[in-house]
């Protein structure tokens, strides 16, 4: 049976800076379990299974068997008086289920899935590395090949295409791209998958859109990996731009840092023209994917073809003529003597950045997809290398097992930034005397998480911000300090220095507090805004040669509502907990914030959501950081015109419920069916609450919280609906926390601050 191991990390090549706590990965043992338990969880999987073209998010249920199983003393009073107030017992229920799926280590873990072309790059770069067996075993193997069979687009889903699906998205709830299909068909066939009827249906999928050349580049750049697409049909990826002056606007070190470390190993491996030796499958994978001879493919077409399934992001012209240039001028060039001397110096200079990401990791990377290339790129250089065995302990930690599979998740786990919400959640409730326990764990998790130093060396070199202080979004090991994620961090362990110590554990002292307020006034960009790991370090221009077509915004790190409303939010808790402390410049800090904050409201009182879905995630951001700035509905404009826009979108029975389409098409939609969503109802209601509207009319919040109630389980769980995360406008990903962390918390709100009020 499959287990989850939380906070461990005693296996070889695996370090760590706080002794693992955090660290959440599945092993299977196939000793354990009983047979009831193992029917139990195969029947959430056929559950799942069953109802898989409806429901397509999964509820992370194979955690939660296991957190019931372990007999998790839940808290709380379990008596629940009978005349007591509905909202009351709705919470009470909710934290006593919350608290039985906390680890000892006192966070939640969850399912932090979503994408679909993680996976695919793991498999490819295992697969290439000789390494699939090894990483992987048989169990793995096969609950990834469930996951990718169950999200596949059914053929009778889309009524109006009849039998023409049967691909696969860029996330679970998209349409069949061409990005995701060849990927996964791909994953499929090295996992040993043949051409049963799923497959073929794929197949027919790839080859009825003119074969795989269309797929868009980040995909040409893993088949090239792979033998299975020509190097030359990949837009240059010349890691020389490493040896550009920094003062240039397009220098690497100027980028997001999720764009220059995916286009740091993807330089390399290209400036290398990788290949992996061919074999039979992959000789038959070429007659499979292509409608046309692969050898007879004009690659030099191929470069810019992009199906228009994936299309998100067009090229503009421009970047045509710079790609065909560098093309066919500069590469020619580059390869010949004396030039080649400066590809291999520019190669040994992203060997040494790679090198410094992976320890400064301890080899998790800052992401999915950079871990899967600089493992490929360690191989490539030493297979025996102790940092390709580093890379392969660490694979675990991105994979995530639900009732629909093992997929690959979007980071290595979500765990500080849901221990920070689920902290001001319970808060919240003022039941905080009742769930001490819980309290104390998640406090001790937080000041567990806190990164204490700087990545080594000196900054500047490594084009790094500093870290020291803040938290990141999963573990102090991935190393990658967060703007936002330290915001609520350090509001939740703000708010619980408030607490009696007998209930909520001892207060972070005040130095470790100044290092996380130092390190947000050390992010505020020129113009107010905060953007999430660095200060913007270049030019919104520079998005014209954004080469990922399915991506939107990726080149460099911009400003966002939700991270400067976290940062305001937070400072403005620590000055009064601090009013001495560097007040000129806190109070400097927050008032230019939240100018940038109105400034970028649109002008239907909204404001357009990053990292959630949509606009009643910013709203609810903005809306809280221009409170805790110090203006109010009655003297911002901005906050009512906020709230009007709130209100208008609220649906006739009560309750928000917003579609990611919101997120890709930037305009305000509905679920299907005009369906709530207790995510975002809960974000409304904070929102509405936070400015005061209750004292004006109620009927909103009543509306909505009786959505709230109503769709709580038996057993104190909410239920997982449509998926509320997203990132780069286009590709959504989970928070499967959120579903029991809001509804709490905007409930929680409701009680106190206006059932109470208006008694
Ligand atoms: C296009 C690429 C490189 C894909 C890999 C996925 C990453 C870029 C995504 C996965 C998780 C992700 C959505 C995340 C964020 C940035 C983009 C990430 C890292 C941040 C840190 C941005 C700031 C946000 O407020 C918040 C903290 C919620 C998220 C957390 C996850």
């Amino acid at each position: 049976m499959w287990t989850l191991k939380l906070s461990k990390g005693q296996e070889p090549w695996v370090t760590s800076v706080n002794n693992h706590v955090g660290r959440q990965h599945w092993e299977y043992d196939s000793s354990l379990g009983t047979p009831e338990e193992i029917a139990r969880i195969d029947e959430v999987r056929q559950g799942f299974h069953k109802t898989r073209f409806q429901t397509k998010h999964s509820s992370d249920l194979i955690m939660r068997l296991q957190f019931q199983r372990s007999n998790n003393q839940s808290q709380g009073n379990l008596l629940v008086e009978e005349e007591e107030n509905e909202v009351k017992r709705t919470l009470r229920k909710a934290l006593r289920f919350y608290s039985a799926l906390q680890a000892d280590d006192g966070f939640w873990p969850g399912d932090y899935g979503g994408p679909l072309f993680l996976l695919p790059g793991l498999i490819i770069g295992l697969y290439v590395t000789r390494s699939l067996n090894v990483a992987l075993s048989k169990e793995h193997q096969k609950e990834i090949m469930r996951y990718l069979y169950n999200h596949q687009v059914c053929d009778w889903y889309y009524f109006s295409r009849k039998n023409e699906d049967g691909g696969w998205g860029l996330h679970i709830e998209g349409h069949s791209t061409m990005f995701g299909t060849a990927l996964t068909y791909v994953t499929l066939r090295l996992l040993g998958e043949g051409l049963n009827d799923e497959m073929q249906k794929a197949q027919k999928w790839i080859l009825d859109r003119g074969g795989v050349v269309s797929i868009p580049s980040w995909g040409k750049f893993w088949l090239s990996v792979l033998g299975l697409y020509e190097w030359s049909g990949n837009n240059p990826l010349p890691p020389e731009l490493w040896l550009l002056p920094r003062a240039l606007p397009l220098h690497p070190g100027r980028m997001w840092c999720h764009a220059r470390m995916v286009y740091l190993p993807m330089s390399y491996l290209y400036g290398k023209r990788f290949v992996t030796s061919l074999n039979s499958l992959v000789l038959s994978l070429r007659q499979e994917l292509y409608a046309t001879p692969y050898h007879s493919t004009d690659w030099d077409t191929a470069r810019n073809s992009c199906a228009k399934e994936d299309l998100y992001y067009p090229h503009p012209v421009i970047q045509d003529i710079l790609w065909g240039g560098l093309h066919k001028i500069a590469e020619p060039i580059l390869k010949q003597w004396p030039f080649s001397k400066l590809r291999q110096r520019a190669l040994s200079v992203a060997k040494k950045h790679l090198e410094y990401e992976d320890e400064s990791t301890n080899y998790i990377c800052i992401g999915p997809v950079n871990k899967a290339l600089n493992m490929v790129c360690c191989w490539i250089d030493d297979p025996n290398s102790q940092a390709f065995s580093r890379h392969l302990a660490r694979v675990k930690d991105y994979l995530w097992l639900a009732e629909d599979g093992m997929k690959m998740q979007g980071y290595n786990g979500s765990q500080t930034w849901d221990a920070s919400f689920a902290v001001q959640a319970i808060l919240s409730t003022n039941l905080s005397d009742e769930y001490g326990t819980m309290l104390k764990k998640a406090h001790n998790f937080i000041k567990n998480t806190q990164v204490r130093e700087n990545s080594s060396g000196d900054l500047d070199q490594w084009y790094r911000h500093s870290s020291k202080g803040g938290w990141t979004f999963s573990t102090p090991d991935n190393g990658w300090t967060v703007s936002d994620c330290t915001g609520e961090a350090l509001q939740a362990v703000l708010q619980l220095s408030r607490c009696p110590s007998t209930i909520a554990g001892e207060a972070m002292t005040a130095d470790k507090l100044y290092d996380a307020v130092h390190l947000l006034l050390s992010m505020q960009n020129q113009n107010g805004g905060f953007a999430t790991y660095e200060l913007t370090r270049s030019y919104a221009w520079l998005e014209m040669i954004n080469p990922a077509e399915t991506f939107g915004d990726i080149i460099i790190d911009y400003q966002y509502v939700e991270c400067t409303s976290a940062v305001i939010q937070s400072l403005n808790s620590f000055m009064k907990s601090y009013p001495g402390y560097r007040k000129k410049e806190i109070t400097a800090c927050i008032a230019k914030a939240a100018d940038y904050i109105e400034n970028i409201q649109l002008p239907d009182g909204s404001w357009y959501g990053s990292w959630g879905v949509c606009f009643t995630y910013a709203t609810w951001y903005a809306i809280k950081g221009l409170i805790a700035s110090g203006r109010t509905y009655q003297n911002s404009y901005s906050i009512r015109r906020a709230c009007d826009f709130l209100l208008s979108k609220e649906l006739e029975h009560g309750g928000w419920g917003e579609s990611y389409l919101s997120c890709q098409n930037k305009v305000y939609t509905n679920l299907e069916g005009n369906r709530p969503h207790i995510v975002n109802t809960a974000w409304a209601m904070l929102a509405l609450i936070a400015a005061g509207v209750a004292s004006i009319d109620p009927t909103p919040l009543h509306k909505g919280a009786k959505i709230l109630v109503q769709s709580q389980c038996d057993n104190g769980d909410f239920p997982q609906q449509e998926i509320i995360g997203v990132f780069n406008r286009n590709c959504m990903i989970s928070y499967s926390a959120y579903r029991n962390i809001f509804p709490i918390w905007a409930l929680g709100e409701y009680y106190n601050c206006v059932l109470l009020q208006t008694k």
